[in-house]
């Protein structure tokens, strides 16, 4: 850890404390989008966290980064996600835009005064992404987009969606990324999904029916879409991998906290070996994956060669090690892990869809088992 990285995760940890720890049950139960903290995170630099500096944006490293989103998944999971998911968003325009696009959309969305939302999944391709069939036919100088988005995180709160679209042929060279600000006629959202978890985030479906946008509004090259949305999903991947520790690591110190002042038998539940055993075991867990996401994120600032298995397995390993985790939080707490009010029960239900968004973890195996295959 450098000294500027732990002054940032110092801040980062002081503002989970403050602005979401104490309302995360809240904002979970009144399933509460809550937009002003947002704006502040975006004071705190946490709306362009690896955006160039230039218009705004912290420039961090993505070894910065996981640290960072750690810490904020403590305080809430839930949030703590969406801002990766803003943040990818970020980073999509501020990498593939030019100079214009730039200008236009990333000064609002570092300062978090514009949310964005990333939309690739639809209700008949999740994890065959390239199977999208929402299309952008092209009209004189506009797209005219029509097609359905699927679990879109900030629908409906956001000012910037940055859609996957069929331009072209089948397959992934036949989609583009093209930016629909909010407002655009033709643009309109589903109700809000009933999940076991993640409420502090609305995730809707986005429709659009005729929806134009100028050309110029498409980011990079036409075909190039699929590419920058995978990119985007390598960076999301850690963020979420992050967010799990941070919350299996919340969870494994309140069940510290428990199993030393709650006794049984006549003793302190930490007493027990059977208690020690599990204790170590979601210790070492949540070490190695801290480990192996920190591995990953390197490799991602460097550029390295085998950045996407290396991401995937991350994200794999990191997702199911603090889902355990937290589980086991509970079944240390007892009938007490079960109730609202020890905050374990809504953990658990967060860091389960970790498992399944932003690339299912049998995605994750196959991405990594065809690295392996390819090497043969
Ligand atoms: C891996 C995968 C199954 C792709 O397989 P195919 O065989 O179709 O495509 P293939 O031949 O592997 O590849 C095509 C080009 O694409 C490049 N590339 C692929 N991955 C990546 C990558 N990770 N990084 C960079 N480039 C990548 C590949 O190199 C190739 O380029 P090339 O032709 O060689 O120039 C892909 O579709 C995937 O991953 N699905 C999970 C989607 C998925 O993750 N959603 C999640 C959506 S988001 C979500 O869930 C959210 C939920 C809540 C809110 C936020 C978002």
């Amino acid at each position: 850890m450098t000294e500027e990285r732990d002054a940032l995760v110092e801040a980062v940890r002081e503002f989970a404390d403050a602005e979401l720890a104490p309302n995360a049950s809240r904002w979970d139960t009144e399933k509460h989008f809550p937009i002003d903290t947002l704006r502040k995170a975006g004071q705190l630099g946490l709306g362009g966290v690896y955006v160039r500096e230039d218009f705004g944006g912290s420039g961090l490293s993505r070894l910065d980064a996981v640290a960072m989103f750690e810490e904020l998944a403590k305080g809430d999971t839930a949030i703590a996600a969406y801002i990766s998911i803003h943040n990818m968003v970020a980073w999509m325009i501020d990498t593939f835009g030019d100079v214009a696009q730039r200008e236009r959309w990333i000064p609002g969305l570092t300062a978090m005064t514009d949310l964005g939302s990333y939309c690739l999944t639809e209700p008949g391709a999740g994890s065959d992404a390239a199977a999208i069939t929402t299309s952008a036919r092209r009209e004189g100088d506009e797209y005219v987009i029509n097609g359905v988005k699927q679990f879109v995180s900030g629908a409906g709160s956001s000012a910037v969606y940055v859609v996957m679209a069929r331009t072209g042929d089948q397959g992934p060279k036949g989609i583009s990324a093209i930016v629909v600000p909010d407002g655009t006629p033709g643009l309109s959202f589903g109700r809000n999904e009933q999940k076991m978890g993640w409420n502090a985030q609305p995730t809707r479906q986005v429709v659009f029916e005729d929806v134009r946008v100028p050309i110029a509004n498409r980011l990079s090259a036409e075909g190039e879409g699929f590419g920058i949305a995978m990119k985007g999903l390598n960076g999301g991947r850690l963020n979420i991998a992050a967010c799990s520790i941070g919350g299996a690591q919340w969870a494994l110190e309140r069940a510290l906290r428990y199993v030393s002042e709650r006794e049984t038998f006549g003793a302190p539940l930490a007493t027990n070996q059977a208690v020690m055993f599990t204790l170590a075991d979601m210790e070492t867990d949540l070490q190695a994956a801290r480990a192996l996401l920190q591995r990953a994120a390197a490799k991602l600032d460097d550029g390295a060669s085998d950045v996407v298995p290396a991401c995937a397995m991350a994200k794999r390993f990191a997702t199911d090690a603090a889902f355990d985790v937290a589980n086991s939080a509970l079944q240390l707490h007892g009938g007490y892990g079960y109730l609202h009010e020890y905050g374990i029960e809504r953990v658990v239900r967060d860091l389960r869809v970790h498992q399944i968004l932003e690339g299912t973890n049998e995605i994750m195996r196959l991405i990594v088992g065809r690295d392996l295959v390819s090497k043969l």
